[in-house]
């Protein structure tokens, strides 16, 4: 199979020929006759989204491999030694992950030599002084009821050429990483160094974000367990507002470019007046604009709940204060603070209004991070390991696994990081948040209409 764009690759590289039969055979000959078993060649169609006569002369679709356990595998359990690292932000489920990789390689697979570098790339960089931890089924037990990552995380840029020099040094066949598109970035440069030495070391991601913006993944995992805690500080905020008279809750949600923490939140506690997103402009002045609309809906219900996300309202911060923006340890943009906007202008707006008002500001952002994965999310963690050890096994590279399209698939890393997922302004989602909120089609002028009709009399 091969893609109808000819930019993008579909295929995941294998590092040699699978000779070694896995010790998984026995157990896929006898659930050979199961439609759940993944055979050789078994693709996942990569967009399906379209009836077939709508894409008449097209031609062959594109379509992912399936993920899943193969009958014979590249590496020798028993020579094979494995490194796994976590990097980037802080995600629910990243321990459940670690266990996952750790029990799967080791129950089902027999490799006996597994390692966590610690702190991110860093832990591979011998000037850090970061010490390399044994991974063990016994010492994983438990650690998917702690937030956070065992191992430590870190951003910033490190030099490729020493994390692969390492992994030469202590033998490593496999790298597990833990982490998110920057992470991925890397781990691409560290798989086409691999190759460039011509080594026969597999790197294989597990995608990490709560953001939820990682391209062709139905969900990424500890998104629902972050937008479930959310609903916490919604709910506090809604209790806050309308204890007081002219009371205005914001609360502050992560999300850079993407508003799915916020809007999953929003719905999810239907107490959100306004849900502000990055995906969607809006101006604070003018008729119809947000603070007009806030201002009506205070005097109308006598209090209001705002929460926004992260990265919305960018586009309100004027020129030099954007330019002035810093970057993180890894070049991410450092965004302008919406919810010090936020305050700002409604203070000063209901001032210049003559209105009562008591402002509530939440911000939970690394509250909602740092907790333990949902019971859902564990799973989900599980079997994404599962799918990354099966995959790194059976000798493939340069990819991450994923969920697409409720099946587990393999993406090379190239396509992984092509784009980003974000909510659409005319899709479903959107929609739903516009209708649970009443929140008019369009925030003021010069923000981007939105094609749908205002809700709640508004
Ligand atoms: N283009 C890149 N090439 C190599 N390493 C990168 C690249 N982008 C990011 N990284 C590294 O990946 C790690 C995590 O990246 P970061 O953007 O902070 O988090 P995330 O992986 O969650 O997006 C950092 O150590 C960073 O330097
Ligand atoms: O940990 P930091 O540097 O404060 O980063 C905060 C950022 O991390 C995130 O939680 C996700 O970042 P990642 O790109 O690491 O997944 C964002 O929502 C947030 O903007």
């Amino acid at each position: 199979m091969a893609s109808s764009d000819a930019d993008i690759d579909f295929e995941v590289r294998t590092l040699g020929p699978r000779t070694v039969p896995s010790p998984l055979a026995p157990l896929l000959e006898r659930r050979r006759t199961s439609h759940h078993a993944v055979e050789e060649g078994d693709r996942i169609l990569f967009d399906d989204t379209r009836s077939s006569s709508e894409r008449r002369g097209e031609g062959e679709l594109p379509s992912l491999e399936a993920a899943g356990p193969r009958r014979k595998i590249f590496f020798d359990p028993s020579k094979t030694r494995v490194g796994i690292v976590t990097c980037g932000g802080l995600c629910p489920g990243i321990n459940n992950v670690i266990r996952a990789l750790v029990s799967e390689l080791t129950t089902h697979y027999g490799v006996r030599r597994i390692h966590g570098f610690r702190n991110g790339y860093q832990g591979f960089i011998p000037e850090y002084g970061h010490d390399v931890v044994d991974l063990t089924v016994e010492s994983v037990d438990g650690i998917a009821a702690l937030g956070g990552t065992i191992l430590g995380s870190s951003r910033g840029e490190q030099d490729i050429g020493q994390v692969v020099d390492c992994l030469e040094r202590m033998g490593i066949s496999i790298l597990f990483v833990i982490g998110g598109d920057g992470s991925m970035r890397g781990a691409q440069r560290i798989a086409e160094e691999i190759g460039r030495r011509d080594r026969p070391i597999g790197v294989v991601g597990v995608p990490k974000t709560i953001d939820n913006d990682i391209p062709f993944l139905d969900q990424s995992f500890g998104f629902q367990t972050a937008f479930s805690e959310a609903t916490r500080s919604i709910r506090s905020a809604k209790v806050e507002a309308r204890s007081a008279p002219g009371g205005v809750s914001v609360v502050k949600l992560m999300g850079r470019h993407s508003g799915f923490i916020a809007c999953y939140a929003a719905l999810a506690q239907n107490d959100a007046d306004f849900v502000l997103i990055p995906e969607v402009p809006f101006a604070f002045d003018g008729p119809g604009g947000f603070l007009e609309v806030l201002r009506a809906k205070v005097r109308s219900q006598g209090h209001a709940l705002v929460v926004a996300a992260e990265g919305a309202g960018q586009e309100l911060f004027t020129e030099a204060e954007a330019e002035g923006g810093l970057v993180d340890a890894s070049g991410n943009k450092r965004l302008q603070d919406v919810g010090r906007l936020l305050r700002q202008r409604i203070t000063a707006d209901f001032a210049a209004h003559g209105m009562e008002l008591n402002l509530r500001y939440i911000d939970p952002s690394y509250v909602i991070r740092s907790v333990p994965a949902n019971p859902y999310d564990s799973v989900y963690c599980t079997r994404l390991a599962h799918a990354a050890v099966h995959a790194a096994m059976a000798g493939r590279t340069n990819m991450v696994v994923g969920r697409w399209r409720r099946r587990f698939v393999h993406i090379p890393i190239q396509l992984a990081v092509s784009t980003r997922n974000r909510v659409d302004p005319n899709g479903d989602l959107w929609w739903s948040v516009l209708e649970a909120t009443g929140q008019p089609a369009s925030l003021g002028e010069g923000a981007e209409a939105i094609e749908v009709p205002a809700f709640g009399g508004q």
